[in-house]
This record gives structure tokens, sequence and C-alpha cells, in this order.
């Protein structure tokens, strides 16, 4: 390993990172009954700031992703894009082993550097390397134009972060369901035309992520196209990323598999590059770094890319990466570092003669720190059973009725939760009774075949769901029809995902202006599906003129699908077996008809508070009948959401839609702490 006298006098300092409506109605007492509950979603939001409910047309009239065909030239595209800068792309591209070249999708936590200088070496370090510096670094021009520093995020920074993310998710997720449609077709052609017997091989199209990004480069989506030094408006130091190809879709490091990214020479025509020694780094992955090192990346001795020539040539070529971060050094340019990527593969870089450049990151001064809680994350699950702690209020809120335990933990008063029921399934009052049972599929086994499946058909002959990560909606639908008790497909199908009960390890917390609230210990990929809100089914119009309660849920399936009342409009096909079920009269009125009341008898979705820029989303679903009046209400994740953050969704209240008899607007203040806060709930 390198001594002191092989350190060259440059540093490169880094900066780090870690990588990383509900329409409840308030109902008042009878001194002071509502006048007016209407509750549209998300009305006057700006456009950047909606939760993934898509656009009012459809996906795919204002981006057409090409399901059927192959994405190899597509995919060419995104390789040609980066080989303009990184030479060796290709090359490393065709030896990368097939397990190296799975996304690393819930793996990676990565933690991103601010990273500057440089100090390179490595007590084996070619002397043709030439990387005696910084002397030369006083010569060279700096590069402080281009260099984005560290400074405060705008909220409109953020929201296109979480813009741009969502619109890679949408994009992974449907290419990941035309990969299983792909599958199923080469299967069955396999079959049908015995190809085995042939010795030919059918193969599906792999790699959603690449096929995502290579989507968002077609229609110019990604955040920062251009490569950028510094830090980039709207990530967080500390930001966690779950996949590489997440990084790419920003423009944080623009590189899937490459760990350094760097401007080529075709930087050098701009005119404010002019003076400066091209290729020069912008962004490291570390690949190596595991995450429980994430606290330690303040000083990191990194060693080049070019670690896997070295098993080969027993020295390290000084060129693309490895150049470009040489190059860095010497112009003083930052370099931001993600760490807590795990490589499947290891650089043979250990082995003793052999030659290797090092290159010492130390973090920017300035920056925030880097928090352990930041990171934390539990990629398994914890004990099923919590450990008893003073601020422990509850063991299993649900008594054992869910897969998972729910506990209760309130660190800020000596409240504990009474005066209510926990229920998993909604239930049915005496006086209502539930429509018959829809008549199903007649597929078996599972629901594997879009085009023939009955259930299916009535989603506009799609499966509404993936089987990444255990199940995850696509995107925000105006009813979701999921297959049912008189299906002939199994618990397993596909088309069944909000009927498996809470996956996640959730747990209800005290706050300490919000009463109780809920966030999870486990990571929760965008589009997963959370809980369920159960209660008690009612009618609006029983609610009327009860006492306070904080826990009804209208039931606003058909006024959503009509955008009635500023509700916004969803994706979907609405079936024809429903949509006479839009023309009546009473759901023309705007008020729903049925609402889930989950004051007495509940489940723990009626602790999710509200927020102005939640991270939960509402989507009603069939599964027993079709009836869209009495639909189930789902809660899905609209982003991926790291351990132990609230999870919130928009109660979706219109303002001043509250009134007291004598005519006054009542308002209730909004704690939900988001910088997007609209400061009240209605
Ligand atoms: C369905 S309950 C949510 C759970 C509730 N916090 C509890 O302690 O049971 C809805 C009520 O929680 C409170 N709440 C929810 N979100 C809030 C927010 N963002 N700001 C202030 N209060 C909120 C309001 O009192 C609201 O009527």
């Amino acid at each position: 390993m390198g001594s002191d006298k092989s350190l060259c006098n440059g540093t490169l300092d880094v900066s780090v990172t870690k990588k990383f409506g509900q329409r409840v109605q308030k109902m008042v007492s009878e001194e002071c009954p509502v006048k007016k509950r209407c509750s549209p979603r998300l009305r006057k939001i700006p456009e950047g700031k909606k939760p993934f409910y898509g656009p009012p047309r459809k996906a795919s009239q204002q981006h057409p992703i090409d399901f059927i065909t192959s994405d190899a030239a597509k995919l060419k595209s995104l390789l040609e894009l980066h080989e303009k800068d990184a030479v060796s792309v290709a090359e490393r591209k065709i030896k990368c082993s097939p397990t190296s070249c799975k996304p690393n999708l819930l793996k990676s936590m990565v933690t991103t550097l601010d990273a500057s200088a440089s100090c390179i070496t490595s007590k084996e370090h070619s002397p043709k390397g030439g990387l005696e510096t910084s002397d030369s670094a006083t010569d060279k021009k700096s590069l402080d134009c281009c260099v984005t520093s560290y400074v405060a995020h705008t909220r409109n920074d953020k929201a296109r972060v979480k813009k741009a993310l969502r619109i890679y998710n949408k994009y992974y997720l449907h290419f990941f369901q035309e990969q299983g449609v792909c599958e199923y077709d080469g299967k069955q052609l396999a079959k049908h035309l015995d190809l085995k017997k042939e010795g030919i091989c059918v193969r599906s199209i792999k790699r959603p992520d690449l096929k995502a990004i290579s989507k968002m480069l077609e229609f110019n989506e990604v955040l920062y196209p251009t490569k950028r030094f510094g830090h980039l408006p709207g990530i967080d130091i500390g930001y966690q990323f779950y996949s590489r190809a997440e990084m790419v879709a920003l423009g944080i490091h623009s590189h899937w598999l490459n760990d350094i990214d760097y401007m080529g020479e075709s930087y050098s025509k701009m005119e404010e590059f002019k003076g400066y020694t091209f290729p020069l780094a912008v962004a490291v992955v570390l690949s190596t770094q595991c995450e429980d090192d994430l606290d330690n990346l303040e000083d990191i001795v990194y060693i080049g890319q070019g670690g896997n020539d070295v098993m080969v040539n027993k020295h390290q070529k000084m060129a693309c990466g490895d150049l470009a971060l040489k190059n860095s050094i010497e112009h003083c340019v930052p370099v931001r570092v993600v760490g807590g990527h795990r490589h499947t593969s290891t650089k043979g870089v250990s082995a003793s003669g052999m030659l290797v450049y090092k290159y010492r990151l130390k973090r920017l001064q300035g920056q925030p720190k880097l928090t352990t809680n930041q990171v934390q994350c539990s990629n398994g699950r914890s004990s099923r059973v919590p450990i008893k702690a003073p601020e422990l209020v509850c063991l299993d809120i649900t008594e054992g009725q869910e897969d998972v335990c729910i506990p209760v933990i309130n660190t800020i008063d000596d409240t504990i939760i009474t005066g209510f029921t926990y229920t998993k399934y909604n239930q049915v009052l005496s006086n209502l009774s539930l429509p018959t049972n829809a008549q199903g599929c007649e597929c078996k086994g599972n629901c594997t075949d879009p085009r023939t499946c009955a259930c299916a058909k009535l989603n506009g002959f799609d499966f509404p769901y993936v089987r990444s990560s255990g199940g995850r909606l696509i995107e925000a639908k105006d009813v979701v029809f999921e297959c049912g008790p008189n299906c002939g497909c199994g618990p397993g199908c596909i088309n069944r995902i909000s009927q498996r009960g809470i996956k996640y390890q959730l747990e209800v917390f005290r706050t300490s202006n919000r009463g109780w609230a809920v966030r999870s210990k486990d990571f929760i990929p965008c589009g997963a599906p959370v809980c369920e809100y159960v209660g008690e089914l009612r009618r609006t119009n029983e609610l009327d003129n009860v006492s306070e309660n904080d826990y009804i849920f209208e039931i606003d399936c058909c006024q959503t699908i009509k955008g009635i009342g500023g509700r916004e409009r969803r994706l979907g096909d609405v079936s024809e077996s429903v949509s006479s079920q839009l023309d009546e009269k009473s759901m023309n009125e705007g008020e729903a008809e049925f609402c889930i009341d989950a004051g007495r008898v509940g489940n723990v979705a009626r602790f999710i508070n509200h927020s102005c820029d939640p991270n939960l989303f509402v989507q009603c679903v069939l599964s027993e009948h079709h009836h869209l009046r009495l639909a189930r209400i789902l809660l899905f994740a609209s982003d991926n959401i790291p351990p132990m953050q609230e999870l919130t969704y928009d109660y979706g209240y219109a303002l001043d839609s509250v009134v007291d008899n004598n005519g006054t607007v009542r308002t209730l203040p909004c704690h939900c702490g988001t910088s997007d806060c609209r400061n009240r709930l209605y």
C-alpha cells in the first residue's frame, strides 16, 4: 500500500451525500354539522408535485412505449451515448458476467459524495502514470465557473428530482411487465414449435432498467442530461438511490455500469471548457463500499477503474476514468462520490507486485453531516416480535391478525391508543348488503395471459401489477380489477396483490403535532401495496349527524373516474361493465354514497396522516363484486420510500369545503412539514 512519500501533494476533496388523498372526511358533532363534504383529489397542486397519478391522457399517448419491438436498437443508442465519453464501456459490457449485469434494485444503498480533488497514489503506481501533480494544478485554469457549489435546494429542484424518478419507475415497471409477457410468449412459442428439440433457444428481452433509461434519454426526460461538476440541485447529501439506473435517470452518474463517470474529449470543444485537459471526472461509484462503511466516506482511498486490466497486464493503464480522475486533480475540480453499491464481482487488485493507481477522495468541507439514520435500512426482515422498550406502548396493535406485528411506539408523551378495535377486513353492518360476486376469469393456477384472462380484460387487457419486489402496481388507475372468489386462479395469482395483506414492517408512532402516525422499518419500492383502508362500511348520509370522527374515508371512485368536483383524472380504460354505473344521477351530485368509517373499528391505515407532498397514493380496487361505489381503498407507494420515513397520503380535502351550520368555513392547520405544505388540511 502507498507510503506517505508516494502521496502526491494534490488532494481530491470530497463532499458526501448518502445515497441513497384520503379523502378522510371529518364529521363533526350535531351542534356543528358539516354542510359540505367535498374532497376532490389533489386540486390546484402544481404539475410537478402530483404524486404518481399520471397525466390526464394515457401515458402511451404522450410517450408511446413500444412494448413489442426489440429493444436492441434502443439499448445500442444508450451504449453509444456513453461510448462517446467512455471508450471502455462496450468492452466492459461484453466482459461482464450475467450476474454482474443484473440490476441492483434495492440492493445498492448508494452514498453520494461531492468529491473535489484527489490525491493519488500508490506505492506500486506506475512512474509513467505521471501522477506527480499539484504544481500543475496551479498552472491550470480553475473550473469554478462550471462547478455547482453546494447550495440549499429550492422546492422546485426537489420536485424535479421526484418527478424524474417517478418517470423512471413508471417506465421500469412497464418494461418489467413487457418482459413478463415476452417470457410467456417465448415459452408458449417454444412449446408450440418444440424449439428445444430443434436446439433453438427463445430468449426474452432483459434489463427493464436499461430500457427505462433509454426511454428517458429518447424523450429528454433525464433530469441532468449534460454532465456537470459538483453538486446537483435537488439531490441532497445523503440522498439514497436504489439502483444504478436511478442515478442515470437523474444524471448524477450517467453510466449504469462503469464506476467512473467523466466528460470525454468532446467537451474540449465547448467554449466554457477551453484550456482544460480532458477527460475530466464528474462522479464515482464506490462499488466495493458496503453499507456499514458509508459513515466513513470522509476520506477514501479509491482504486481506479483499470483494476480489471491489472490481472491481465500486471499494471493499470492510465486511460479513460483513471485518466479523468488524474486530470480532475490537476484542475482541482470536484467529483461526486456515491458509495454503497454492491457488486457481485470483485476487482482483483490486491495481488502483490501489481501496479495500480490510487486516488484519495476527501470530502469537501461545509456539507451537511452524513448521519447513520440516513442509511438505515432493513433489506431482510427484523425479528417479528419487537424488543420490549419503555417507549413501546403495544407489541402488536393487530393482535396477531396480520402477517407482521405492528408495534406502537411513543417517545413523546404518555398517550396510549384506546377506543378502537383492530380488524383486517371491512365490516359490513346489518343494514347494508354487498352486491353479488362477479363471475371472474376461467384461468387455472395463475393468470398468465392478459389476452385471455377475463379480469385482465377489464384492466384494458393487461395485468395492473408486475412481480418485481413481490408485486407492484405499474401506475395509478381509475380502478383496478383484481381476480376474485369466483375466478379459477389461486391465491398466488399476480392479479390479487392487494389481497395478500400487509407485508412491510409498519409501526405506529406518536408525533408532537399530528397525533399518531405510521412508518415502515422496511424499504418500500415505488408502486408497492402498503395497506388497505379498512373499517365499517356505511352510507355517508348516516354519518351526517354523528359526533366528531376523524376516520371517515369516502369511497369516491365514480367521482374520481369522472373528475367530478376537481378530482384529478387518472389513467384507465373504464370497462363497459362499469360505465353504466357512471351515468347514474346520484353519482353526478359529487357526493360519495358510501364510506369506510374507521372510527371504532379499523386497521393501521387509520393512523396514516395527511401530507401535501405524500409518499403514498390512493387506489380503488374491485376484487369480489364490480360495484364502484363500494370499491376497496388501497394505499400504494408513489415513490421509493426509505425505512423510517413517515407514510402519508393526500387527504384531498378541497380548501374551504368544510362549512358549519352558520356558514362559517372550518379550518384545520396542516403540520405535514413539507416544503409544499398548503398550510391547511381544509
Ligand atoms: C385519519 S386520522 C390520522 C391519525 C391521527 N393522527 C391519529 O392520531 O389517530 C386524521 C387526523 O389526524 C390529524 N392529522 C392528519 N394529518 C395531519 C396533518 N398533516 N397535520 C395536522 N394534523 C393531521 C388530523 O387531526 C386529522 O383529522
